[in-house]
């Protein structure tokens, strides 16, 4: 079957708000099963209420560099002192069904996807100030002060990389943010040469002399 899913990477500093704009946008009535977000491994600790499987799979750091030895990721990066890394098998058994996926990575990973699959969109998400992202990293309550004050230190050289994105949204009012995200995946499914292995069937009925 034609790879015709597409992969959607969504970055932003830690904070801003890229998890819950996902999460809110697989909830919506009108998303269909065809958009389906990856869950990486990692080796950073479950915080409460995380799942292994469902927001992670959490493994160790022998096991990380096992699955990075036997070439099982698509991409992987250290951030904030930990390993990340996407599953290749299970984005390359999705794109193959012509299911998009979303990406939450973050820049040193977008650009190994980029490098792999120039056809993948790419979208930051900007907070609308330094002090309303520190203000959601405590308002989370998922972190210590010290790895808040961590994240916020690499805030400004994550945000530095703005610019190698194909869309930049600000996470201000968050209805307005779903929204603007929503329209970018939908304007981005609806790309002639996508919709057009889609619907080929329809395309030749439409089409029969
Ligand atoms: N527009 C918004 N206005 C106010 N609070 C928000 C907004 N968007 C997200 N938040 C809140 O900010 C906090 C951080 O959001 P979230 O966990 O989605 O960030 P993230 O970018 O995924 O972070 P990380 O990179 O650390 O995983 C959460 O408590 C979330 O509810
Ligand atoms: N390069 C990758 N970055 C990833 C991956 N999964 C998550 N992330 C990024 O890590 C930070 C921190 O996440 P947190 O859950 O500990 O708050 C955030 O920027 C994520 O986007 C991945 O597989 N590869």
């Amino acid at each position: 079957m034609a790879h015709i899913g597409t992969l959607f990477i969504i970055s932003s500093p830690s904070g801003a708000g890229k998890s819950s704009l996902i999460q809110a946008l697989l909830d919506r009535p009108s998303t269909d099963g065809r958009l389906q977000v990856s869950v990486s491994h990692t080796t950073r600790s479950a915080r409460p209420g995380e799942e292994h499987g469902v927001h992670y799979h959490f493994v160790d750091k022998p096991e990380f560099k096992a699955l990075i030895n036997r070439g099982a990721f698509y991409e992987w990066a250290e951030v904030f002192g930990n390993y990340y890394g996407t599953s290749r098998e299970w984005i390359d058994q999705q794109l193959a069904q012509g299911i998009d996926i979303l990406l939450d990575i973050d820049w040193q990973g977008a650009r190994q996807i980029r490098e792999q699959s120039p056809s993948a969109k790419s979208i930051f998400i900007l907070p609308p100030s330094r002090e309303e992202l520190e203000r959601r990293l405590n308002a989370r309550q998922q972190d210590s002060a010290e790895v808040i004050q961590g994240r916020m230190a690499k805030a400004v050289s994550e945000m530095s990389h703005y610019d190698e994105y194909d869309y930049l949204l600000v996470n201000d009012t968050f209805e307005h943010a779903l929204n603007q995200l929503s329209a970018i995946i939908e304007a981005e499914r609806a790309n002639t040469a996508k919709q057009a292995v889609r619907y080929q069937d329809l395309l030749s009925r439409l089409l029969a002399e």
